[in-house]
């Protein structure tokens, strides 16, 4: 096992940084999941994880999360709506008609390297009871969906698989909460009524022309990959990402090179955000990635598990920056994302 940072203090054992030698475990979470033999290690196995490199992968059995084996695919259907379906569903920021600020779809760019279409869902298309239409924030605000004729089926299906990450994030949380000896309570309580977001992400397969402008980050030829998502962190707390078989996640090494996280059958790729780092005081680690690739067309579908809006969020030592309302750092974390940039947090002004 290797010692966590802050918990080892001095004691810092020198990190692997070679190809040989993954950064980013991969955990089977049958003992959590099933109430099997060996829970203790997987609980220990994921707090090393958190508090070491920050990423891991998790292995969960065909069927343990009660989901249909092609329930991916079926949420990517997003995907095949026509333009003008898209549109109706646009932020404010992209259709001015329409009044989501928060939820909602998001078309590429063009003035940013980041190139991705996606739409950001929230947590009433699985609890149609915390929809807030009165308070006008735009962190609470209903998620705008295609009409269930364009897609049949498919709101049913991103409900389902919203709940069993809820649920994911949940696990992941109480693992973290033991292995750290914070009080499970404490920790799992804010996520009541939670305002996590379920995100649909499409990367478009561009043109090598359109790409050769910018330097590639490596390959040669055609294998050539360019960076398609900038560097970041995650703002949030515990983010579960399911990526295509097309691969190009990376994820910061200690030496500050890049790995490649590869994709995996079975498996969620589980990484924290900012807000859990603060509250652990640094203990957990959220650790910067990004995109690489362009000439091939690849989806992912991140699910950020995160506390209800007005959550009070209490660092569990003094250490910690003496506590705060979730939705008020959420939101000023977030400006930094090409995606959000400009929003006000106000409901759109009546035309
Ligand atoms: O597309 C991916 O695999 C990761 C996306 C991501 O890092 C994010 O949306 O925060
Ligand atoms: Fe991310």
């Amino acid at each position: 096992m290797i010692a966590a940072r802050a918990i080892a203090g001095s004691d810092i054992q020198p990190r692997r940084d070679t190809m040989s030698q993954t950064l980013i475990p991969h955990i089977d979470l049958t003992p959590l999941l099933a109430n099997t033999a060996g829970r203790a290690e997987t609980v220990a196995a994921i707090v090393d994880a958190a508090c070491d490199s920050g990423f891991m992968t998790i292995g969960i059995a065909p069927g343990q999360l009660d989901l249909a084996d092609d329930i991916h695919g079926r949420l990517l259907r997003f995907f095949e709506l026509d333009e003008d379906h898209k549109q109706q569903l646009a932020r404010h920021k992209f259709v001015a008609a329409n009044r989501n600020v928060y939820r909602g779809y998001f078309p590429p760019q063009d003035e940013d390297p980041t190139w991705k279409e996606g739409i950001d869902l929230g947590p009433d298309i699985a609890h149609p009871e915390r929809a807030d239409n009165a308070s006008g924030d735009p962190l609470r605000e209903p998620t705008p969906r295609p009409p269930e004729a364009a897609l049949p089926g498919w709101a049913d299906d991103i409900a389902a698989y919203y709940r069993a990450m809820e649920a994911l994030g949940r696990v992941i949380a109480g693992a973290l909460a033991e292995g750290l000896g914070v009080d499970r309570e404490t920790l799992l309580r804010p996520f009541d009524h939670g305002n996590s977001t379920l995100r649909l992400i499409h990367y478009p397969e561009r043109r090598v022309e359109t790409l050769e402008a910018m330097p590639a980050v490596d390959g040669e030829g055609d294998a050539r990959r360019w960076l398609v998502g900038v560097p970041h962190c995650d703002n949030g707390f515990i983010t579960l990402l399911w990526q295509d078989q097309v691969g190009g996640l990376q994820v910061r090494t200690p030496a500050g090179g890049w790995e490649d996280v590869p994709p995996r059958d079975n498996a969620l790729v589980v990484n924290f955000g900012r807000l859990l780092a603060d509250w652990s005081s640094d203990r957990i680690q959220a650790t910067e990635h990004r995109i690489v690739g362009g000439t091939r067309s690849r989806h992912s579908i991140p699910f950020f598990f995160e506390p209800a809006v007005d959550a009070h969020i209490a660092a569990p030592d003094a250490a910690g920056d003496g506590g705060y309302i979730y939705g008020d750092r959420l939101w000023e974390r977030m400006q930094a994302f090409v995606e959000f940039q400009g929003l006000e947090r106000t409901p759109v002004a009546d035309a």
